[in-house]
């Protein structure tokens, strides 16, 4: 893919990650690409199963690609090891669906929200508190309360405090996946805003895995949409908002965006279950789902074709 604006820090390069199972191959991230910018946030939304946590955890370094790069300001993060693996572990930081579970038990707050700190360099009890206490308040919580355990806290403030520990050691990226969905509707634009404030503040780059897609929408500068292990199209969020052009994206938003009054858009119901990603159909891999799908469809891999500046789309209608 090429990436023609500046400021760019991470690059992903024809990723693939399968699994080999009981003889089997599980394609789960098969062929994908995008980049992301300093301070942006990218999104990538998709069914259940289209490769979304997978493609997280590889920028985690919590999965081996099978093939494909990923690069960090030029980097393949693949051949970190030793120190540079420890600043890689820093510098790339996390926030998962569940503050119920990511956070340990066992922990003072304070150890939680310092653990990326000390883990890679010496710090003093004083500027470790006082960078707790700082971070804590950026979140919106008092100092005091970092001596307190995770199940004295609302799934909310839970939240608060893993955002806190991923941006304690001043991250480049941090990988949000689903940061909302496990919590109350009535809290989830708090934490929306807040993501959206702190990366202003700190210039951090996020990677947003989310299935709501009013969240991408709100949070997303620009959104690729996964379908069984691929993009099938990517493009900045509002253009892909107002413009979706692959059938699937379409439905997908028909299915879960209410129609606005003012806008005429086609109503695609999406029918059948995700096909396996063991034996993806061939052609294109929406094709058995595609109400618009031609002969050519079951035949033909499509190519990813830049149709408006910055919106790419992998389908034979274009
Ligand atoms: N360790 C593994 N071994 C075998 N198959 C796996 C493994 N991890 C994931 N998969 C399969 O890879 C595919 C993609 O999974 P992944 O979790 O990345 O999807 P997802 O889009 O994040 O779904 P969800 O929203 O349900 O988490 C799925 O078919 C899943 O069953």
């Amino acid at each position: 893919m090429s990436v023609d604006t500046g400021n760019v820090i991470l690059e992903v390069e024809d990723l693939h990650t399968y699994f080999f199972n009981r003889g089997s191959t599980v394609k789960a991230v098969d062929g994908v690409s995008f980049f992301l910018r300093e301070g942006e946030t990218l999104g990538i939304v998709g069914e259940s199963g289209c490769g979304k946590t997978t493609t997280s955890k590889l920028l985690l370094r919590l999965e081996t690609p099978t093939d494909g790069e990923i690069l960090l300001d030029g980097k393949n993060i693949q051949n970190f090891r030793g120190s540079e693996l420890q600043d890689y572990r820093t510098t790339v930081q996390a926030v998962f669906q569940d503050p119920w579970s990511s956070l340990s038990p066992r922990m003072r707050v304070r150890d939680i929200v310092a653990e990326p700190l000390v883990v890679n360099r010496q710090v003093s009890h004083q500027e470790r508190d006082d960078r707790v206490a700082e971070v804590m308040s950026q979140v919106g919580l008092h100092a005091e309360q970092a001596n307190n355990y995770p199940h004295e806290f609302s799934g909310g403030q839970r939240q608060r405090i893993a955002v806190a520990s991923a941006l304690a050691s001043y991250p480049k990226m941090i990988v949000l996946d689903e940061p909302v969905s496990a919590l109350d509707v009535s809290i989830r634009a708090q934490i929306m805003n807040l993501l959206v404030d702190l990366q202003a503040e700190y210039n951090v780059s996020y990677l947003l895995i989310a299935h709501n897609l009013a969240t991408v929408r709100y949070m997303a500068h620009q959104t690729a949409v996964m379908y069984l292990g691929q993009i099938v199209e990517y493009a900045e969020t509002e253009e892909l908002y107002q413009n979706p052009l692959h059938p699937y994206t379409k439905a997908l938003f028909s299915a879960a965006l209410p129609s606005h009054p003012d806008l005429v858009r086609e109503e695609i119901v999406l029918t059948g279950e995700v096909p396996s990603p063991i034996n993806p159909p061939s052609g294109c891999r929406f094709h058995p789902r595609c109400p618009f799908a031609m002969d050519q469809c079951s035949v033909d891999i499509p190519v990813d074709k830049e149709v408006a500046p910055g919106h790419r789309v992998s389908c034979h209608l274009y």
